[in-house]
């Protein structure tokens, strides 16, 4: 990844706002420029009592005037902060949005491996850190530098010899300066790490609290967490600690001018190379150089944050997105092709090896084998989770590649035995199956997926609020609702990932039902252990070591395939060599 400015990047990220930024940064000039008005009021007067001048009209013209320029600065100052705070937070609600938007377009792998507590960080807490830098780096940085080149490109224009001497104090304070900011951006990036470890040993002590509970291991995983926070709050410190004694240097010294400016203008007064009036107001105006620079000194270390962040934000903006086509196909039969497909879910580790299968229109196909052997694989291939890295899949004859993943989306439904349920209403989260369905769509949905009665007898109804992943409901009500949402979507092709797998006996031929009404005239294809509910099949799919080893009916395949054999004999409890 090619680096880049953290301050261009965002100028690129935030390009719809650019109008507003640069009117902030114009406004604070203005106000910076006006700020500097007073210590040349003050000059003048100073002057004025040096001359001995007498009108007091001379003194109340260049009071107004350092009041005028005191209470632009103010104005200025506010016109720009109001403007680059509505820009900034327009620029983190996109960023956030596409970061958002982009999550979807990544293959799933990416965006499992990483920790959702890392997510959050990034979206929530480091998107909200730059807020203030933002609103207040752009703006006033800016001036801040501007102001007082001005008022030094003014000093050489009154004697350059003062200019000169007015300045020495900024290299050495810069120095010490320089001196922190080496380290920081990477200092920072630590800090970022332990607040991400931090977050997601707190996310993953929440999400297994369950488990925590049943195995007694609260002390243990609250003994993790307490590690991160110490080790958090010990980095910061650490981190201050090594800054401060180089801070405080820097900011002693940059505004020191007078140790300067003062004993050297005397001089040059005293053997009358300079005017009292040149003399007194260089003193003066170099009293107006140290306040900005050290101002934007304090931005430095934000601008580094930022830079952080932007490199985090563009850690998920700049991931490789699948490859998919973006013109919209024209799909023929939802049938499926596998053509020598290859596929791992890391460069290293090949899972499917050169499988190829032909998984006709409106048929049923099983998928069957050992556990590990890649049957959910194939299944989240042929949906879209991940694209094959060998070989293609023909989905409704067009490749997958070629087809826009909101359009494969639509195409199948994909019930896997741990379909997530958002923290909504039950209404809601079948909703989801398809956006548009109105009230009675979607309960009708949830009476032909079996659902209708328990869902009446919640609290609330249809209105009930599941929890956080659906926590307020069991394993099987869970999956049912997940088939009601698949129903509701009405894909041409249907994915049954172990879908039964929590639907306990009594409710199994409800659901069997209401699977049998998902499917009606679909293509669909099951994974699933317990046989028994595929005996059915067109075909059923022997997977073995990420390869097939057979394909054929319940009967072809018990007197064909021994590995077929043998798990049908152990689904139905019947050992080698016992009868029947
Ligand atoms: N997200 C992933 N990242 C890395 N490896 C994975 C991932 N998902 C599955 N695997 C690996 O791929 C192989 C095939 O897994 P897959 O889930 O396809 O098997 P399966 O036949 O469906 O197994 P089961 O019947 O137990 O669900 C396994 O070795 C598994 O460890």
């Amino acid at each position: 990844m090619q680096k880049q400015s953290p301050l261009l990047r965002i100028w690129e990220l935030g390009k719809k706002e650019r109008g507003g930024l640069i009117r902030a940064m114009v406004s604070a000039l203005a106000g910076t420029m006006s700020g500097i008005v007073p210590f040349y009021a003050a000059a003048q007067i100073i002057i004025g009592i040096v001359r001995e001048e007498r009108e007091l009209s001379y003194y109340l013209l260049w009071c107004g005037i350092g009041l005028a320029g005191y209470l632009l600065r103010t104005i200025f100052y506010n016109l720009a902060l109001s403007i680059s705070h509505k820009a900034t937070f327009k620029i983190l609600k996109d960023i956030r949005q596409m970061v958002l938007a982009k999550l979807p377009r990544l293959p799933l792998g990416t965006v499992m491996e990483t920790s959702s507590g890392k997510i959050k960080q990034i979206v929530v807490d480091q998107i909200d850190s730059m807020e203030t830098t933002l609103a207040h780096l752009l703006p006033e940085m800016t001036s801040n530098i501007l102001a007082p080149l001005c008022v030094v490109a003014y000093l050489f224009v009154l004697d350059w010899r003062m200019a000169l001497i007015a300045l020495i104090t900024l290299p050495v304070g810069m120095a010490f300066m320089m001196a922190v900011m080496g380290g920081y951006g990477k200092d920072y990036q630590g800090a970022v790490k332990t607040t991400q470890a931090m977050n997601e040993t707190i996310v993953e002590y929440i999400g297994g609290i369950e488990v925590i509970k049943a195995y007694n291991q609260g002390k243990n995983s609250y003994a993790k967490f307490s590690d991160r926070v110490e080790a958090n709050a010990a980095y910061y410190y650490n981190w201050m600690k090594k800054c401060q004694f180089k801070m405080s240097m820097a900011y002693a010294i940059v505004p020191a001018t007078l140790i300067t400016v003062l004993p050297a203008g005397w001089l040059f007064y005293r053997a009358g190379s300079i005017q009292i009036d040149t003399f007194l107001t260089c003193v003066i105006l170099s009293l107006s150089i140290a306040g900005p620079l050290i101002a934007a000194m304090s931005f430095v270390d934000n601008l580094a944050k930022v830079g952080t962040t932007v490199g985090s934000v563009d850690e998920i903006l700049k991931a490789e997105e699948q490859h998919h086509s973006e013109t919209p196909v024209v799909f023929g039969e939802p049938c499926i092709n596998l053509e020598n497909v290859s596929f791992g879910y890391h460069r290293d580790r090949e899972i499917l090896h050169d499988v190829s299968l032909t998984i006709p229109a409106g048929s049923m196909t099983a998928l069957v084998g050992p556990s590990g052997s890649g049957k959910s694989t194939i299944a989240k291939l042929i949906a879209g989770f991940w694209d094959v890295t060998a070989g293609k899949i023909v989905l409704g004859g067009v490749d997958e590649k070629e087809i826009p993943l909101t359009q494969l989306y639509e195409q199948v439904a994909f019930v896997s035995q741990d379909n997530y349920l958002f923290d909504d209403t039950v209404r809601e989260n079948i909703r989801m199956g398809r956006l548009s369905a109105s009230d009675a769509e979607v309960e009708a949905a949830a009476k032909t997926a079996g659902c209708d009665a328990f869902i009446r007898s919640l609290e609330k109804g249809y209105d009930t609020n599941v929890g956080g992943g659906g926590a307020h409901l069991s394993g099987g009500e869970r999956q049912r609702i997940a088939i009601a949402r698949a129903m509701l979507k009405d894909a041409p092709i249907v994915i049954l990932d172990e879908a039964t797998a929590y639907i306990d006996p009594e409710n199994e031929a409800v659901v069997q039902k209401a699977v049998a009404q998902l499917v009606k005239g679909k293509t669909l294809i099951v994974i699933a252990h317990r046989l028994s509910t595929i005996t059915q099949a067109d075909q059923i799919v022997v997977v073995m070591d990420g390869g097939i080893t057979d394909i054929g009916t319940h009967e072809k395949l018990l007197e064909s395939c021994p590995l077929y054999k043998n798990m049908w004999q152990a689904h139905t409890g019947v050992k080698e060599g016992e009868v029947a």
